[in-house]
């Protein structure tokens, strides 16, 4: 029988990839609402009760609105695409490849909670130098990123597209999260695996979809004898077999002269570098990602498919 999966939030930026990479699919049935009847509480309720999985790609509240919705229902399994249950310890991060028993956790579980975009990048880069022990507790880690606009949501896209916005935004590159007080943080805190709250500046370029993000280290303040080879290979042991994530080879890295944000755009994998001059003090570590590729609909994707594994 075929599994039936329900988008709440299927007309959104989220919820439509979602839907674009299933079109086509023989193995899932896609129950659905017309985007007229989106914020229609009793269809949803209807609907999301009647679906195996319910992928929730809606903002916080409503997504918290959607579980309640569910309660009581335990056939139901959720992967909830939202800020709101990835630091719940009663929810499994949908973050597959942050650590070996990470997958089967997915997939036996019945409450997911996708990363967030830029946490995947940085945790993708911190948590394996965290377990090996190369980044030491008490480093002061600094997180750096650009999003492409659709990170920001319908309202982002029409407030760069539509020239009658009436909040337009021209900028071609901006910072914000200028408090440093991101909603990202507590998840890239937690799985991240840091003792102390990273400092985290966000910014958003006008291209639609890619994402990079940065980390820069000091190596004399890591494990002692630590080297931009050292963390390579750490990076390159911990991922080693994997195919949506994968650690670029110093020899292919070492004679890049720039990295374009949007080249894995309509992707659903992560590459990951380590810059620095071999023998030099300083590393930079980069994740480059589409924010809607492995930083959401297609990790949504990719943790329905492990539930169904299940
Ligand atoms: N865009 C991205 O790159 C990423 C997004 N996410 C997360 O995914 C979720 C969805 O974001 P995104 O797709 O960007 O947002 P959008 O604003 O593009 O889409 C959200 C959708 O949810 C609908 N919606 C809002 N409130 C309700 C409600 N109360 N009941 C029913 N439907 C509702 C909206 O309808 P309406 O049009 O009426 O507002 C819209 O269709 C968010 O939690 C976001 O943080 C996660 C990672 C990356
Ligand atoms: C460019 C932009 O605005 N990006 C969003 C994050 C996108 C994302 O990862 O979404 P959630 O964590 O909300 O699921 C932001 O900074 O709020």
């Amino acid at each position: 029988m075929k599994a039936k999966i329900f988008i709440d939030g299927e007309h959104g930026t989220t919820g439509l990839q979602i839907r674009t990479r299933m079109a086509g699919r023989r193995d899932v049935e896609l129950l659905s609402i017309p985007e007229a009847e989106r914020r229609n509480a009793a269809m949803r309720e209807d609907l999301l009760n009647s679906a195996d999985i319910a992928i929730l790609c809606l903002p916080d509240d409503a997504s918290k609105e959607a579980v309640r919705m569910l309660e009581g229902n335990n056939k139901v399994r959720i992967i909830d695409t939202s800020t709101a249950y990835r630091v719940d310890p009663n929810w499994a991060y949908g973050f597959a490849e942050m650590d070996k028993e990470q997958g089967a956790k997915i997939r036996d579980t019945r409450l997911v909670a996708n990363p967030g975009c830029y946490p995947t990048g940085a945790i993708g880069l911190i948590r394996p130098l965290r377990a090996a022990g190369i980044l030491p507790d008490g480093y002061p880690v600094s997180i750096n990123a650009v999003s492409g606009y659709s990170g920001g949501g319908k309202q982002m896209i029409a407030q760069i597209e539509d020239p009658e916005n009436p909040d337009p935004i021209t900028a071609p590159h901006f910072l914000y999260g200028l408090p440093l007080k991101h909603k990202h943080v507590p998840e890239m805190t937690v799985h991240g695996r840091l003792d102390r709250a990273p400092l985290f500046s966000p910014s958003v370029g006008k291209f639609a979809q890619g994402m990079i993000v940065q980390v820069p280290l000091h190596l004399e303040d890591l494990q002692t004898g630590s080297t931009l080879e050292s963390i390579h290979a750490a990076l390159s042991a911990h991922y080693a077999g994997l195919d949506i994530v994968t650690v670029v080879p110093l020899s292919e890295s070492t004679g890049l002269a720039r990295i374009d944000a949007t080249e894995l755009a309509g992707k659903d994998t992560m590459k990951l570098f380590v810059f620095g001059t071999p023998s030099g003090s300083h590393v930079n570590l980069v994740a480059l990602l589409d924010n809607l590729g492995k930083g959401a609909s297609g990790a949504a994707v990719q943790n329905m498919d492990l539930m169904l594994s299940a």
